[in-house]
Order: structure tokens, then sequence, then C-alpha cells
């Protein structure tokens, strides 16, 4: 894991397995960083924030450590290895596309193997600390999580069709899930709505990113909604599904879940999103779609929070 390479023009050009092995490259990035790279960290990160926000929800007080610490874990590593099995699946698509081509598989800065032998030794262990110390419900439903986006998602879903974020989006949208029975060992409704807040929130969230990379998409025939329809109409389909995410959002006040200042935030922060989905579509600027994808991660990030400070200060 200490081995330092380099990263030359050259070593993008390779398409074996071996192509880490066979090139001598040089980076000022430490290899491990290059591992934690294929975790996608960033978007395990704010999944995690879904998953303990779930968890704190399920119960009055506060969480018992000797559950918060095994179960974030498990769903942290599970989640990670679903990533890295996604860079390994995609790493042909990823070399072609330039949001992609520097990823450390197709560069060749890790092989195929050993980005194997990594991803399962994160399921190995997270599976063990979620089914050994948490419960075995929560073990299956994350390791469903990860065949969903790493297996049905992305080996199937992403190819096949322009519903695959719809559909696939179950995966992403599961954490919070998790998270509540983790402490609970049962499927609540209240968890489910949180489910369905991420689920709403996933099409437009990738969508905006997909109008801006279209041509990224277009070049290695993967079928995302402005490729097979057009920008125009995953324009329309933002917007809408940003009205249905507003609606979706006032139900954890109205069924008694949360309150006001919940109210407050998620009214606040869907007026914006839906503000940037309508500029998107009838006034767009150059960085219209990125500003809207960017603003997609702040909104549910604090969606989540506000949700946890509702639950915590207003009993
Ligand atoms: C099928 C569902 C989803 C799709 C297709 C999707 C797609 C993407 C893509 C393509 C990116 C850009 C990544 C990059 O440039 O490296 C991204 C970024 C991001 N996504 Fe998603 N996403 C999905 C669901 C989610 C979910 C459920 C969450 C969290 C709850 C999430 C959180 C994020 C975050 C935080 C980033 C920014 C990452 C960064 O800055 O590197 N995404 N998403
Ligand atoms: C166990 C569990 C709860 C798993 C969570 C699943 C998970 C990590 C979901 C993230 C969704 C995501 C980033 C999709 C993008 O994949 P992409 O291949 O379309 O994007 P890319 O082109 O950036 O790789």
């Amino acid at each position: 894991m200490s081995k330092t390479i380099t990263d030359t023009g050259a070593a993008k050009s390779l398409s074996t397995d071996n192509r880490a092995e066979s090139v001598s490259v040089s980076s000022s990035v430490p290899l491990w960083r290059e591992y934690y790279e294929i975790t996608k960290p960033r978007v395990v990160a704010l999944l995690v924030l879904t998953a303990l926000v779930g968890m704190c929800l399920a119960l009055p007080g506060a969480i018992p450590a000797s559950i918060m610490v095994p179960s974030i874990a498990g769903i942290w590593l599970l989640s990670s290895a679903s990533a890295a099995i996604n860079h390994i699946v995609d790493q042909q698509i990823d070399a072609k596309m330039a949001r992609t081509s520097k990823r450390p598989l197709p560069n060749g800065r890790i092989t195929t193997n050993n980005a194997i032998v990594f991803a399962a030794i994160l399921s190995v262990i997270g599976f063990t600390l979620l089914y050994v110390w948490v419960n075995p419900l929560t073990a299956w439903l994350t390791l469903s999580g990860l065949v969903g986006y790493s297996v049905i998602y992305t080996m199937y879903l992403k190819r096949a069709t322009p519903q695959n974020i719809t559909i696939g989006g179950l995966a992403g949208a599961i954490p919070p899930l998790l998270g509540w029975t983790s402490v609970t060992n049962e499927i609540h409704p209240h968890a489910l709505l949180l489910v369905l807040l991420v689920f709403t929130w996933t099409p437009p969230h990738f969508w905006a990113l997909a109008i801006h990379r279209r041509d990224d998409y277009a070049k290695v025939n993967i079928p995302m909604l402005p490729v097979t329809h057009g920008i125009n109409f995953t324009k329309t389909q933002i917007l809408l599904y940003t009205v249905l995410l507003f609606i979706v959002s006032l139900i954890p006040y109205l069924v008694g879940m949360s309150s006001w200042l919940y109210l407050l935030g998620a009214v606040v922060l869907n007026v914006i999103f839906l503000g940037y989905a309508w500029k998107l579509k009838f006034n767009a600027e150059q960085d219209t779609a990125m500003q809207t994808f960017r603003f997609s991660i702040v909104h549910l990030m604090l969606l989540f929070v506000i949700l946890l400070a509702d639950h915590y200060l207003l009993p």
C-alpha cells in the first residue's frame, strides 16, 4: 500500500488489468489515497449522515455507542465497498469520459484484482460488524443496498434504461432505514418516509449533473435521460421532481414526525431548490445545471441536519 507511482499520460492509454504493475508512473498521491478515492468518500459521507439521522430519529433519547459505532462503521464499509465495485465494473467507460478518466482504475494506479480484494475485505468486515454487533436485519438490508447499487444499477440498469437512476436510486435512498433498523430491528413507516425523501431527491440531483455531462454519456452509449430524451425534457423532469420533493418533504411535519423547525427548514430549502429548477428550465445560463447539482447536495445535507435538530431541540 505504500508504493508510490507516477501519473503520466502513458498510463491512460493502457488497457490490460495489470496496468499498475507494468507501468512506472509517479504520483504525488500516496496509494492509500487512491483506494480511499474509489470508495466515493464524499458521496458515502452524505449517505452515512442520512443513516445517522435515521438512527437518531428512531428513539427519543441518546443512541447507545455500542450500537451506533458498529452500525455507522458497517454501513460506511458496505457503501464504500459498493462504490469500489462500481469503479471496477465501470472502468472501461470511466476511461473514456472526461469527468472520470483520471480515476485510479482507468489510470492503472490500482489494478482490477487489487480493487476486488479491497472491496471484498470492506464487504466482509462491514457485513460482519452489522450481523454480529447490530442485527441480521440491518446486515441483510445493507447488503441489499450494495447489491442494488453495484450489481443491479451499475451492471444492468445504468446501461439499459434512462430510468436507471430512478430505480437504482433506491439503493442510495436506503441508509436512513438502515440507521433506523440498527436500533429498533423493525421497518417503521417513518423510516420509509425518510427513504422516500432521498428517493425523490435523487433524480433532480443526478439529472442536473447529467445535463452538464450529456456529451460524456453519449460518447460511451450510456442511456442517461438527457441523451435519450434531450436536455429540455430532462429539465422538465427535474422541475416536476422538485415539486414532488417539495410535497414529500412536508409529510414528516404532516404526520407529526417532525415539528415547525423542520417545516420551516424544509420549505426554505425546497423553495430554493425549486428556484434553481425553474431557472434551469426557463432561464438557464451556462452554469445553471451545475449550480443546481451543487445545491442539491447542500439541500439534502441541510434537510437531514434540520431533521436532527428538530428531533432533539423540539422533542
Ligand atoms: C442513483 C443514484 C445516484 C446517482 C446516479 C448519483 C450520481 C452522482 C454523480 C455522477 C456524482 C458526481 C461524482 C463525481 O464527479 O465524482 C455525484 C456526486 C455526489 N453525490 Fe450522487 N448520485 C446518486 C445518489 C446519491 C445519494 C443517495 C447521495 C447521498 C445521500 C449522493 C451524494 C452525492 C454527493 C455528496 C456528491 C458530491 C461528491 C463530490 O463532491 O465528490 N448521491 N452523484
Ligand atoms: C450499501 C449501500 C447503502 C450502498 C449505497 C450505494 C451508493 C454508494 C450509492 C451512491 C450512488 C451514486 C454515487 C451513484 C453514481 O454512480 P454512477 O456510476 O452513475 O456515477 P459515476 O459515473 O460517478 O461513477
